[in-house]
């Protein structure tokens, strides 16, 4: 049986339910994507206190991530030791695990992140992690706003203007609607610091297939359309509310929300659209943007342990995956649950 939207809700207990009866019928689950399975690995042992999930394309970026909220959350690796790509042997995507939280590179586009979505949301309800919030902490295009802008989604549409994702499924389109957590944007809305000295605000994402004419980009290996069509058609995206364009929020919205997870999109712009289209800002500056979302979504993480009274109390504690000289292993430490 799969589970309905009114039973979604009647699970109490925090955990990740599967709208797939198919599944607790099979005597294991491979996540090929990832390089685990129910059968091999004992998934509750590993992931079983993971709280925050965070998405993010690459692989660098998110390896980055997981030693900066390593920092913030107050948690210390074993000498000698690094943080342990969990998912190497995939060679699709990267994962690192810090105590409560796991970081994964989704890669490029709405397939991408898709497989990634469905795997992750599998190894949550197989390691029977409670209540985990997903993150997804990307880079964007933005809608006349400033370059560096944080842009949080408060709502996501296709390129068609659609608020669902739409996936062929046996030769039939489903849709399933975007929706986010409105407690959660506005919480981390209010994690912005005055003092940061750049924007954050909220917005609808459009979410693109492409990121050139999907994008309505001139510098494509393509154009069929004139740079006064692309300025028209950029300032109605703008006019109806859209602040920005990337290539994941779609699947991430809908997916999450299918499945009973509350979730979140947080990009920065990396240039504002209605000035160009190719990105030509240093690398250096690059690379200080991506932080951006990053500070936000820490500043949410470390509140949430804190009112736990979880902040800094790592040292000896919890569960981390770290690659020593010798060998990789999953140190394992008085596993806490986040509840
Ligand atoms: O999370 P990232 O920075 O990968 O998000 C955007 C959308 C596409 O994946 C990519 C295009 O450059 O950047
Ligand atoms: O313009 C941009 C920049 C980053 N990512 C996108 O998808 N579009």
């Amino acid at each position: 049986m799969s589970v309905s939207d009114e039973e979604l809700d009647e699970y109490p207990d925090g955990s990740v339910k599967l709208r797939n009866p198919h599944i607790e019928l099979m005597d294991q689950d491979i996540l090929y994507h990832l390089a685990l399975g129910s059968g091999s690995h004992d998934l509750v042992e590993m992931f079983r206190d993971v709280k925050f999930v965070c998405m993010g394309g690459t692989p660098r970026r998110m390896e980055m991530f997981a030693y900066y909220i390593m920092k913030e959350i107050g948690y210390k690796l074993p000498t000698g030791t690094t943080l342990m790509d969990i998912s190497q042997y995939s060679y699709r995507y990267s994962m690192f695990k810090v105590g409560p939280v796991l970081s994964i590179s989704h890669g490029m586009g709405t397939p991408s992140i898709g497989i990634l979505l469905h795997e992750t949301i599998k190894l949550m309800y197989h390691s029977k992690a409670k209540d985990p919030i997903f993150f997804r902490l990307g880079t964007c295009g933005g809608l006349g706003v400033e370059p560096g802008t944080v842009v949080i989604s408060d709502d996501a549409i296709d390129g068609l203007g659609n608020h669902s994702y739409s996936v062929p499924i046996l030769g039939k389109v489903v849709q399933r609607p975007c929706k986010f957590d409105k407690k959660l944007t506005r919480e981390l809305k209010a994690l912005a610091d005055p003092e940061d000295p750049y924007e954050t605000t909220l917005g609808t994402t459009m979410c693109a297939d492409d990121f050139y004419e999907g994008q309505g980009r001139c510098d494509g290996a393509f154009c069929d359309y004139s740079e006064a069509d692309k300025l028209e058609y950029l300032e109605g995206l703008m006019k109806s509310g859209v602040k920005n364009i990337e290539m994941e929020s779609v699947p991430f919205a809908a997916l999450t929300n299918h499945a009973g997870i509350k979730a979140a999109v947080i990009c920065v712009a990396l240039l504002n659209r209605l000035k160009g289209d190719q990105v030509c800002t240093p690398k250096e500056v690059l690379n200080e943007y991506q932080l951006r979302p990053q500070i936000l979504v820490a500043r949410y993480i470390k509140k949430y342990l804190q009112t736990k009274g979880r902040l800094s109390s790592f040292e000896g504690h919890g569960s981390i995956c770290v690659k020593s000289p010798r060998r990789f292993k999953l140190v394992q430490q008085e596993s806490q649950t986040f509840e």
